[in-house]
């Protein structure tokens, strides 16, 4: 009866107090550094559960350790002065054996910061509890174990804006009958035939109703992009991808494939804004953070839960900027800062010239979302970038929404594939040394150097087709 009127935050914390207290740990001890962790994790109890609780434990010995020093004690064996049963060798000895043997292949822990000693530690020199500053419908914390690393400098904005020029023409009268489902009610996925904004995906939503993406188009997009020369390629007269404004010449187009888009429900259908079919626009659920990596890849997205195959993380935001306006950009920032811009190409197969001002970019440099954080990783990245119609039919502007490609834990950092070519001589800007850590790393030349982080200024280099990341030839 007792034990039915816990919450399940009571009923948490009994279970995480009866592990500590296997190790004969002082409920005192542990509430504290529990509620901590909690704050940090953003009431995520992921990380607190992870490895048999470990990571709590080693928190708790950490801090008790911290305070013994604190206190002038010239012994800072771990543990040494807790009042247990247990002699602190055999706590530390009880602690290490399940350390070993928790089989402890979770990504998230062997992320953590790792002292000299092996030991893990968890101290946040930094926290930002919000950067969206509330503009999304989670809080998206952001923290620094290092400490010496300036904070990110950039304006958070949860829709992409039109920088100046870009010709970005939303309007109802443009959505046609076909284009939009008027005359469904509620949830269209729970109707008995598919409406008018599954035509795009053959006749079938993009979406479960769990709310993932299907496993079928999942895979077909993933295939594109590993692939890409199985599917048919079209290939402009003048690629903008590779004009030089300079000269005023244009080189060879490399050929774009007509990706594959997900069609979301919108203002003109008659469903409700929980429709099935509108996940992208109803904006990001999960609960993520934004940590300075180890590997000399500076900040980095994680996950705070466990997340299915096919669950949508966010999208890629930023300014709307034209061809040109991008290219003006990169020389005026050249030197300065890294640029991230991700060009819209996926439906510039189906033309054959484009000018400037219709071939556009997000550009998450100055303002973006949390997206700008997400770091590349060659061949298995857990992300997948797939465009997404939403407000309007023109393809010329769509929204990019990432996905995951497996499951992933909790603390696993949440990575996408840029499709940059490393090997790429005859491109003059090389976008970066990659310390992916992936078996598969494309950038073979930085073997002998990882670790040492070379992060060079800007994103773009010559694209493969099929990429995203990348955008302009300078010469
Ligand atoms: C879109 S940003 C990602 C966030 C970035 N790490 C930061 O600190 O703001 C792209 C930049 O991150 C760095 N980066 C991303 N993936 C990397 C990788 N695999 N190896 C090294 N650096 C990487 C590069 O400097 C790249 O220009």
């Amino acid at each position: 009866m007792e034990r039915a009127m816990l919450t399940d935050k009571d009923e948490k914390v009994r279970k995480a107090l009866e592990k500590t207290r296997e190790l004969s740990i002082p409920d005192e001890k542990t509430m504290p550094v529990l509620a901590k962790l909690l704050e940090e994790a953003d009431g995520s109890w992921s990380l607190i559960k992870l490895d048999n609780y470990s990571v709590l434990i080693d928190a708790v010995l950490s801090a008790d350790e911290e305070k013994k020093q604190s206190e002038g004690s010239s012994n800072g064996n771990r543990g040494k002065n807790l009042k247990v049963n247990d002699s602190p060798a055999t706590l530390k000895k009880s602690y290490e054996t399940r350390s070993a043997t928790s089989g402890s292949s979770i990504q998230g822990v062997q992320n953590q910061p790792q002292l000299s000693n092996g030991d893990r530690k968890r101290k946040y020199k930094k926290k930002i509890s919000d950067i969206t500053k509330g503009s999304e419908r989670v809080e998206i914390s952001l923290v620094d174990d290092v400490g010496s690393e300036p904070m990110p400098k950039f304006t958070y904005i949860p829709h992409n804006i039109v920088y100046q020029s870009a010709y970005l023409h939303v309007s109802l009268a443009r959505i046609s009958d076909e284009d939009c489902c008027a005359n469904c009610e509620g949830n269209c996925l729970s109707a008995d035939f598919p409406c008018t904004c599954a035509r795009e995906t053959s006749g079938e939503y993009a979406y479960t109703n769990e709310g993932l993406l299907e496993e079928k188009f999942l895979d077909t997009c993933l295939k594109m992009k590993k692939e890409p020369d199985r599917f048919h390629k079209v290939y402009c007269k003048d690629c903008p991808l590779e004009r030089d404004h300079n000269k005023g010449t244009h080189g060879k187009c490399d050929g774009h494939l007509i990706r594959k888009f997900i069609k979301e429900c919108w203002r003109k259908c008659g469903c409700d804004m929980q429709c099935g079919n509108r996940v992208v626009q109803r904006g990001i659920s999960c609960k993520l953070q934004v940590y300075f990596t180890q590997e000399g890849k500076g900040w980095g997205l994680r996950t705070l839960h466990d997340l299915p195959k096919g669950t949508f993380i966010c999208e890629y935001i930023g300014e709307i900027l034209t061809n040109t306006e991008l290219y003006e950009r990169n020389i005026r920032f050249s030197g300065e800062r890294h640029t991230y811009p991700v060009t819209l190409d996926a439906d510039w197969g189906s033309e054959k010239e484009l000018k400037d001002e219709e071939a556009l970019c997000l550009d998450a440099t100055i303002c973006g979302n949390v997206a700008r954080f997400i770091n590349h990783r060659c061949e298995d990245a857990n992300m997948i970038d797939i465009p997404v119609e939403i407000e309007t039919p023109d393809r010329h502007y769509y929204h990019i929404a990432f996905f995951t490609l497996r499951d992933v834990k909790a603390m696993d950092e949440l990575t996408w594939d840029y499709m940059i070519d490393f090997n790429d001589k005859s491109h003059p800007v090389k976008a970066f040394r990659c310390c992916c850590g992936s078996e598969s790393c494309r950038d073979k030349k930085t073997k002998g150097s990882q670790g040492k982080s070379e992060r060079r200024k800007i994103v773009p280099a010559k694209k493969q087709s099929g990429s995203k990341v990348g955008a302009l030839k300078r010469k």
